[in-house]
């Protein structure tokens, strides 16, 4: 039957924000095609003012026309009820475990903290782009932004408008959809700030944060991800005690620059997360020399701080090796700025080269045992906008 094969065709329409086909998510309802040739396809989508309504109306019509014996095609788009939403909403978070047990020890996702000593030494840049580079080695990633005293990975993934905005994630009841920006579900909490507050650093303290910290890990549906990069704050303050808490079971990454004096402060940030029990996978060097069109090379920061991070996280039991070295790269920035990684805007410069190589042994390490704790869930992070 014709209308069988739209039926297929029309279900393995993939939604956009939560990846999956929407026949999985029961967005397809009644399909019949008439005499004519004119398929009529009625779908629902998750919430009233869904953001991605029309892209998934044209997929569905596209799908629909695509089968042979179809002339045209009519949609017909309706919203879930509540009920249906919300055995959706379970059906999804089924799917990853009981909530709260999102990231624990019986979850498949792999979580690596990036942290470094003090700020300014490239982190997030490097988080961004490793998280695409992961995903065009065919992970799943996912990207949170816990750097609360700057939030610059929507700026590094394109996701902030012509204003310096964020994106309000989609909310299907309590449960927040990560945008999704070249490939990575990418979310921040400067996405939870109220309107306007985007650009001021947040004095969040103590009790608020960690709850803040909590409820963002929970409610956030990262669905089936194989990675989950956490742009970490730089030092050793209130987030990183609050990660290595709820997610002893994460690897941490310490980035620095190849500046001896820098690596006092990254050695901090290592110790701290190996204190609550997290596994310090290895040090990165950023900003390190870079060789000139003359042959020269340019060596702003001098060299050995990373080896000396190593060397110092590494104990009898534990070797802590240098992951990798990232050129200083007036690209990198440039694309950073521009919102698209350079490892896919400039994938032969001397730094995306590295990175896509560090990208490579990071997944090529084999993820280390898993801790026993698992996050509580006490609410929602306030500010998402709820479109149900
Ligand atoms: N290898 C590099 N070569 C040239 N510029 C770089 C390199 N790595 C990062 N940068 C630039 O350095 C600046 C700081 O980078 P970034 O914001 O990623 O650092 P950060 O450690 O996350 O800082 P903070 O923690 O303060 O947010 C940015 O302008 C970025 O483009």
């Amino acid at each position: 039957m014709i209308a069988d094969e739209v039926r297929a065709a029309v279900g393995a329409v993939v939604d956009p924000e939560l990846r999956r086909p929407i026949d999985d998510m029961d967005m397809v309802r009644e399909i019949t095609v008439d005499d004519a040739g004119t398929a009529h396809v009625s779908i629902v989508l998750t919430v009233v003012g869904c953001p991605m309504a029309q892209k998934i109306e044209r997929d569905v019509g596209t799908a629909a026309a695509s089968v042979a014996g179809v002339n045209a095609v009519e949609v017909t788009v309706g919203t879930m009820d509540p009920v249906e939403r919300a055995a959706l909403v379970e059906r999804l978070r089924g799917a990853r475990g009981q909530r709260g047990e999102r990231f624990g020890k019986r979850s498949r996702t792999r979580v690596i903290a990036v942290t470094s000593g003090k700020g300014g030494v490239g982190k997030s840049t490097l988080t961004a782009n490793l998280a695409v580079a992961l995903a065009a080695r065919g992970r799943k990633v996912g990207l949170a932004d816990l750097d609360v005293h700057g939030f610059s990975i929507p700026g590094l993934m394109g996701l902030v408008d012509a204003t310096g905005a964020m994106p309000n994630p989609t909310k299907i009841d309590d449960m927040i959809l990560p945008p999704v920006a070249h490939d990575v579900k990418t979310i921040s909490i400067g996405m939870f700030l109220r309107g306007g507050s985007e650009g001021q650093a947040v004095a969040w303290r103590g009790p608020l944060l960690h709850r803040t910290v909590q409820q963002f890990l929970n409610d956030v549906h990262f669905d089936d991800i194989d990675v989950l990069l956490l742009d970490m704050p730089p030092g050793t303050g209130d987030i990183a005690i609050t990660v290595g808490q709820l997610l002893p079971q994460a690897d941490v990454v310490v980035v620095t620059t190849p500046q001896p004096a820098a690596a006092d402060v990254a050695v901090r940030s290592g110790l701290v997360a190996r204190q609550t029990g997290q596994h310090v996978l290895g040090v990165i060097e950023n900003m390190a020399a870079m060789p000139l069109p003359d042959g020269t090379v340019l060596d702003l920061f001098g060299s050995g701080g990373g080896q000396a991070v190593a060397d110092a996280l590494s104990t009898d039991d534990e070797h802590v090796p240098v992951l990798g070295s990232i050129p200083l790269s007036p690209v990198l920035r440039q694309d950073g700025d521009a919102g698209t990684p350079a490892v896919l805007a400039d994938p032969e410069d001397a730094a995306s080269r590295a990175l896509a190589s560090l990208a490579q042994r990071i997944d090529e390490l084999a993820p280390r045992r898993r801790g026993a704790q698992n996050i509580g869930h006490t609410g929602e992070p306030a500010g998402a906008t709820t479109r149900a």
